[in-house]
């Protein structure tokens, strides 16, 4: 591939169109003889510092929107506009193949949740699916664990057309708040995009609530195809601005919700752990047994049905398809019991999210409700007494213990939960605090054991120690079982 080929839209000196490019990247770790280098002003870094070490190392090209100080003579410079941009555009020519159907997803809860929904309604009618997010690329050909919700642009690229080559023809895809104010997406032939969902997350990166949703926004402003549909959760508060914005670039609309036109959540019962849904759609009305517990899975259902509907699924096969919805590992999942009171591992680890799964187990506690959950070092500080607050609020027994620490001192995190959590017991060593939380559990209670969802490992200092609550809560069962009946 030339340069010309991969920066279409970018004016070229001359003869820089015809050289050859053998990768691109924008990290100058990773660049090999032949690369193209994309150099990013970044959130830590200066990608610009780096372009001399990106051209020592083999890059035949550095594009930036500005000239790197120590930049060799001779050496091939590209001015551009947008660096992250142009790296997605570019990293979408390099691997060109996409999935035929691509659905997107954003909001501050429920991405992971729709995006496997999604993913399974496809299966399910019989096409080859794939998911990518938090939990990682989940294909026919088995799941790849990836760090962030949304890969970087080259690897999201290689993934897209890996999974092409591989025959997938349906995916579902994360957009978190990041990937899209970082350009990660752009490019991606996206034909339908969905909002669940607006509350306070991530205030550590966006300056305000309201940056935060002018990022998510860009999904509908920027990302789904022209002639694409967007489903959204016209319950939520901040719907309105989202409608705003796909009306003005002329989308279809689904509004899905208890107020949705497109899908509507015409009435909802609990039975047992599951939920009895009557949703209506195009005049008709479907009646489904939905194998999950939370009223918000009900949400996620209806937006992944829509995904399905907008990108061409029959209505009636995909509504059948949500009684056999398995949903995302570790989101409100019944992890066990014991003393004939169900333990239930959520990835909760925001406050409206700790308060929704909270407020999804209330109806099965007769007697107390008990909550195991901490806070993520590095992250918005400001959400640890919210989430004190919505415990102290919402259960009857909260044990705060530690979450991912990484470069932050675990007391002060958990400090901040419990000035807002005043009646709370302090546990640091998340293992323990599962282990108090289940012993004392009585029939009729429930337990839920909050913030690391599907995690395997816990992010202490620099490290990544192996942890899993749902090893943690296994292994507690075991030893109790063993001492009863002892
Ligand atoms: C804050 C943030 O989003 N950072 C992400 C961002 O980093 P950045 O572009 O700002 O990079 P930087 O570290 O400032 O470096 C600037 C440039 O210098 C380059 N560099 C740096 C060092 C060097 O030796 N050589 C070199 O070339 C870097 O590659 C980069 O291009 O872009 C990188 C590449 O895509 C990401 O790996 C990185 O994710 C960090 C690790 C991260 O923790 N991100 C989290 C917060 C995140 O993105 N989370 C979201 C949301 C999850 C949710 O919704 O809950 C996600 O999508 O996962
Ligand atoms: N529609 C929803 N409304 C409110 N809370 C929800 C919703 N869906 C999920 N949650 C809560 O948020 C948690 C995370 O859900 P999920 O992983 O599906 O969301 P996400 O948007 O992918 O989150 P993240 O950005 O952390 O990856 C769940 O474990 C649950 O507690
Ligand atoms: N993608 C989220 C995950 C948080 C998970 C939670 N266990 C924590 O460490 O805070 C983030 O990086 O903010
Ligand atoms: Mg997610």
């Amino acid at each position: 591939m030339t340069l010309g080929e991969l920066l279409p839209e970018t004016a070229l000196a001359p003869g820089f169109a015809q050289i050859a490019v053998a990768g691109l990247t924008s990290d100058s770790r990773k660049v090999k003889q032949g690369f193209l280098f994309i150099a990013i002003a970044g959130n830590k870094a200066d990608g610009g510092a780096y372009a001399l070490k990106a051209v020592q190392a083999g890059a035949v090209a550095v594009a930036a929107e500005h000239k790197p100080d120590g930049l060799p003579p001779g050496a091939v410079f590209i001015q551009v506009a947008n660096a992250r941009r142009t790296l997605a555009l570019a990293a979408s020519k390099f691997f060109p193949r996409q999935p035929g159907v691509i659905a997107a997803v954003t909001g501050t809860s429920g991405k992971t949740s729709v995006a496997a929904f999604t993913r399974e309604i496809w299966s399910a009618l019989g096409e080859p699916a794939a998911s990518i997010g938090t939990v990682g690329v989940v294909s026919p050909k088995g799941e790849v664990y990836g760090s962030l919700t949304t890969p970087d642009p080259v690897d999201l690229h290689r993934s897209l057309d890996e999974l092409a080559g591989d025959g997938v023809t349906h995916l579902a895809l994360e957009a978190s708040s990041h990937g899209l104010d970082q350009y990660r997406l752009d490019g991606i032939r996206i034909a339908a995009g969905a909002y669940t969902n607006l509350s306070r997350d991530h205030l550590d990166y966006h300056p305000t609530l309201e940056a935060y949703l002018a990022a998510k926004l860009r999904l509908f402003t920027d990302l789904i195809a022209a002639n694409g549909t967007a489903v959204i959760n016209v319950d939520d508060e901040h719907a309105p601005q989202v409608v705003e914005a796909a009306r003005q670039r002329g989308l279809k609309l689904m509004t899905i919700g208890r107020r949705g036109e497109g899908i509507r959540i015409a009435d909802v019962a609990i039975d047992g752990f599951a939920q009895r849904v009557e949703f209506a759609h195009a005049g008709h009305i479907y009646n489904v047994k939905l194998p999950l517990v939370g009223a918000f899975q009900v949400y996620n259902a209806a937006v992944a049905a829509g995904l399905a509907i907008a990108t061409g699924s029959a209505p009636a096969p995909v509504f059948a398809a949500l009684e056999k919805l398995a949903g995302a590992k570790g989101r409100l999942e019944l992890a066990g019991s014991y003393n004939g009171a169900p333990i239930f591992i959520d990835y909760s680890h925001k406050p409206d999210a700790l308060a929704k799964a909270l407020e999804a187990l209330r109806p099965y506690a007769s007697g107390h409700l008990v909550v195991v959950f901490g806070a993520g070092g590095d992250r918005d500080p400001g959400k640890r007494p919210l989430m004190g607050e919505v415990a102290q609020q919402k259960a009857d027994r909260v044990i705060v213990t530690d979450d991912n620490p990484r470069s932050e001192e675990p007391a002060e995190i958990r400090a901040a939960i419990l000035a807002a959590a005043p009646g709370a017991t302090e546990i640091g060593d998340r293992g323990q605090a599962i282990r108090a939380g289940i012993a004392g559990l009585r029939p009729g209670d429930v337990l839920l054991v909050a913030g690391k969802g599907h995690e395997t490992g816990q992010i202490v200092g620099a490290q990544v120690l192996p942890f899993s609550d749902h090893e943690a809560v296994a292994t507690v069962l075991k030893d109790l079982g063993a001492r009863v009946r002892s």
